[in-house]
């Protein structure tokens, strides 16, 4: 198991703020498909990451999860200020005022780090977009959150919100894995000062085998004395992505956090880049995605 004290390293966002380049999610092993009770296993879950060293916290209102990961944190009794809390709004994006303070509630928070809008898939018109980033603009200004961002979001849905943003979205969290690398998105965030975050980012090593990084995957898992998964983060943050990852397994959790003892070389980073193009597959949201196709 790797060492609680390795230190996660953090990305400097547009508004001054600074992420912790590595996330812990309650999205998919913990979702709920309702609110219901408290389940002391997500509470549990939540307090083992944070006991592993685990600071940065990923959820969002349609998780059924803030209650326990409000739960966790009390009983872990760690200094707020440690800790970077994200949530996300889509369930009620049509009053994000409100959105806002009923996850506050149930996280038993004054504020988040970063609040997002979960998906694109809400908006009809560039002026959707407009009105709703607005809204977020105005829960920043509150104090409810100390960033503001969007997830899911493709060029055209960027450009809409940021043809009226007095402030831009400081990250945009997408799936993004060797295997969806979204052509020119990612330059587009770096020209506009965007940060990515990256959910699913354990794609090529889990669920989208067998495949193209196989074998690249297993050689630098060797090299490196850690596991693919490890590699597949490190593949991230050495682009400067932050990547959002989850396990129920204790061990599993540790071992991810060696990913923070080693850095590939710009010629592996790019080498499984390259491997990767030779595959597509997305995890999440397709039939939404093929639904708004406007190309
Ligand atoms: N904004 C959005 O639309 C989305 C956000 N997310 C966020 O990202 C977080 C992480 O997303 P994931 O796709 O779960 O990330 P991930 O790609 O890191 O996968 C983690 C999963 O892989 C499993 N795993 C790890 N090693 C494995 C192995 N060797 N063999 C088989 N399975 C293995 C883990 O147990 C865990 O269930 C979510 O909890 C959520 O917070 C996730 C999906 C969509
Ligand atoms: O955030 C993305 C994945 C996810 C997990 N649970 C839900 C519920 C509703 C929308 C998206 C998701």
């Amino acid at each position: 198991m790797a060492n609680i004290h390795t230190p996660i390293p953090e990305l400097k966002l547009n508004d001054g703020t600074s992420i912790p380049m590595l996330g812990y999610g309650t999205g998919t092993a913990w979702y709920k498909s309702s609110e219901g009770s408290i389940d002391r296993n997500t509470v549990e879950g939540v307090k083992t990451a944070i006991k592993l060293g685990y600071t940065h916290l990923d959820n969002a209102e349609v998780y059924n999860t803030e209650l326990e990961m409000g739960v966790a944190i009390k009983e872990s009794k760690v200094d707020r200020s440690k800790l970077f809390i994200t949530t996300k709004v889509i369930k009620n994006i049509a009053d994000i005022p409100k959105a806002i303070d009923a996850s506050l509630k149930k996280l038993q928070l004054d504020y988040v780090d970063l609040y997002l809008i979960h998906s694109p898939f809400f908006a009809k018109t560039d002026e959707d977009f407009q009105k709703a980033w607005a809204a977020m603009e105005d829960v920043k200004a509150s104090g409810k959150t100390k960033s503001i961002g969007v997830s899911n979001y493709l060029e055209p849905h960027l450009k809409a919100t940021l043809a009226t943003a007095k402030v831009p979205p400081s990250i945009n969290q997408i799936e993004f894995h060797p295997y969806l690398q979204h052509g020119n998105l990612i330059d587009y965030h770096k020209s506009q000062n965007i940060a990515v975050e990256a959910y699913g980012p354990l794609t090529a090593a889990t669920k989208a085998k067998p495949g193209p990084c196989d074998a690249m995957l297993a050689s630098l898992a060797k090299k490196y004395y850690v596991s693919e998964g490890e590699i597949s983060l490190r593949w991230c943050i050495d682009q400067g992505i932050v990547p959002i990852t989850t396990s129920g397994k204790e061990e599993r959790l540790s071992d991810y956090l060696r990913a923070m003892t080693f850095t590939m070389t710009p010629k592996e980073v790019k080498n499984l880049s390259e491997a990767g193009l030779e595959k597509h597959f997305r995890g999440f949201w397709q039939a939404k995605f093929d639904a708004n196709d406007r190309s």
